[in-house]
């Protein structure tokens, strides 16, 4: 018996009692002793116990043994074969949505197959996303979960909100080698353009991706200051191509999306300007090495650009993945528009909300309904026109607005969405914090819903012209921090009492100062006491839509 027939044979023990060798086969024959299993059997002698028979017959048994063997062999390993690949982790679908546990990775929702492979042919460039990228959303439940088991407890302390770490450099390389892929998204707002260029890594076919790093670049004016001039406008977007030309290694541009999502500057405008500047930034992406996807340019609009600022803030600070449902409210303040988003702890935040102001969306088996909002014309430098009277008004080329927001002394021209607005103090008259308040109260007063629950313990992470504001005027450094909504009432009260000091840092200091305070207090309901982190990035990333909007062309939220 050679080797590899020895094996088989020996497990056979296993099954028959006891197994006697003798020395040679072919000059003895092969004694097995009686067991319960060959006791099944008629002897074949009149010797019970132990059954003797020759080599050859033995030899003929075996086999079949064997043969027996073998096919329990086989149909076992394709049992276990199968019940192994019905394991959670080889169900895509399964995998996403139930295998995440809290964790401080920046992990990337859900891409197991995030970028286009590159075609042999050099690939077109307006090729349809394969339909991997957008699964199909999973069904939203009737009654959202989150009104089951949330408490209406509030959390006085919250938590320290200790972001996770973004970079890993010194992870341990693992067996599969990592794969690098990027993704590039266009934030096209109303005061400038900026490119977020950002680094995943792979680290494990079945592991979700990890967010590496981000590239950030800005530039002014935005595209909407270009609604009579499309291909100026077309050119920021090329001089921005270039840093990402810089940044994405060239093999892989082909597999790298290029997306551009526009704000408030371009829903200002008509449609038949959004729409030329719009179809300019298509030629100039398609004329770019990076793959353009369908849909790949568009104005967002105002329920998403609140949804997706805050899954980037819930992201970039670890909440996403927590199962406390613990998750921090949002505050953008742009230049066109402003937008409050947050996850209500209370029914009755949603039961009283307009139903315009409510948004749900699917995420890790979680489905989010959150308040939601963005109010057109009210982001910081649309209000500077609307507080001066000026946003909308006719005969521009000849009026000038006034305020005793403004340093009296001060004269200038401004321009916002591609018009031109002749600005000045009021030279003879008052200026001061009380005249501006009560300016800019008439920008926000009947035009603003306040939650049910502002008054309450949410935390709210504030950015944009927030941030800005805060860090110019002092109250915060560059790294951001914490502030309480009467903080900017003080400084408000200070900078528009001292217009003097304060007006090389901007002119319109006491007015932007100003309407936040009202917009804190009077839009949104804020108590004095409300604490609002104030940042422009967490863990080095911007704190903008633009990375939500990133997981959401990746992987499609249903956002409804
Ligand atoms: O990633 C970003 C995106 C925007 N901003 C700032 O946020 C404000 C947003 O203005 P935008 O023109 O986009 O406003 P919108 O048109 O969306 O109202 C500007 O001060 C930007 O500098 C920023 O700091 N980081």
């Amino acid at each position: 018996m050679d080797a590899v027939g020895v094996a088989p044979c020996q497990a056979l023990t296993s099954l028959y009692s006891v197994i006697k060798w003798p020395d040679s086969l072919s000059e003895h024959p092969l004694c097995l002793s009686a067991s319960p299993l060959l006791l099944q059997h008629p002897p074949l002698s009149s010797e019970p116990p132990s059954l003797c028979l020759s080599p050859s017959r033995v030899l003929i048994s075996m086999a079949n043994l064997l043969l027996t063997l073998s096919l329990w062999l086989l149909a076992g390993s394709h049992f276990v074969r199968a019940t192994y690949y019905r394991h959670h982790r080889y169900i895509p679908h399964f995998y996403r949505y139930r295998e995440h546990t809290a964790n401080t990775d920046n992990l990337l929702p859900d891409v197991s197959n995030p970028v286009p492979e590159v075609t042999q042919s050099g690939g077109s460039t307006n090729q349809e996303i394969p339909e991997v990228f957008h699964p199909a959303p999973e069904s939203v439940h009737p009654m959202p979960e989150v009104f089951h088991h949330v408490p209406e407890v509030v959390h006085p302390a919250p938590e320290s909100y200790l972001p996770p770490q973004v970079h890993h450099p010194a992870a341990p390389v693992p067996p599969f080698s990592s794969r690098v892929f990027y993704g590039i998204m266009f934030d096209a707002g109303s005061t400038g353009t900026r490119i977020h260029i950002y680094k995943f890594i792979q680290k494990d076919p079945v592991e979700l991706p990890v967010l590496d790093s981000e590239m950030y670049h800005a530039i002014k004016p935005g595209l909407s200051e270009y609604k009579y001039n499309p291909e100026e406008g077309g050119n920021t977007i090329r001089q921005l191509l270039k840093i990402a030309k810089k940044t994405v290694p060239e093999e892989e541009w082909k597999r790298t999306p290029v997306v551009l999502r526009a704000t408030a500057g371009l829903r200002l405008l008509t449609e038949e300007q959004a729409e030329g500047i719009l179809k300019e930034v298509r030629e100039v992406f398609e004329e770019s090495p990076f793959y353009v996807p369908i849909n790949s340019v568009s104005i967002m609009n105002g329920i998403n650009e609140g949804v997706l600022a805050w899954v980037t803030v819930n992201f970039l600070t670890g909440h996403l993945y927590s199962n406390t449902r613990r998750t921090v409210g949002i505050l953008d303040l742009g230049g066109g528009s402003t937008q409050i988003t947050f996850l209500p702890k209370s029914k009755k935040t949603i039961e009283t909300a307009p139903s315009s102001y409510t948004a749900r969306f699917s995420l890790f088996n979680n489905t989010y309904e959150l308040y939601t909002h963005s109010y057109l014309k009210n982001g910081l430098i649309a209000a500077r026109l609307a507080t001066l009277g000026a946003l909308g008004a006719d005969g521009l080329d000849w009026k000038v607005f006034t305020s005793p927001c403004l340093p009296k002394k001060y004269r200038a021209e401004v321009t916002f969405g591609g018009n031109t607005y002749k600005v000045s103090g009021i030279p003879d008259g008052y200026a001061g914090y009380k005249l501006c308040y009560y300016e800019v109260q008439r920008v926000i007063k009947g035009i603003f819903h306040q939650p049910y629950e502002v008054k309450g313990t949410n935390v709210f992470y504030a950015f944009s012209h927030y941030f800005d504001r805060a860090n110019e005027t002092g109250l915060i450094s560059e790294r951001g921090g914490t502030v309480e909504v009467r903080d900017f009432k003080k400084k408000a009260k200070e900078v528009c009492n001292k217009m003097t000091k304060y007006r090389p840092i901007s002119p319109f200091l006491c007015m932007d100062m100003t309407y936040i305070t009202c917009l804190l207090k009077e839009g949104f309901g804020f108590k004095d006491s409300t604490v609002l982190h104030l940042a422009k990035k967490v863990n080095n990333v911007e704190t903008s839509w633009a990375l939500g909007a990133t997981f959401d062309f990746f992987r499609n939220f249903n956002i409804h």
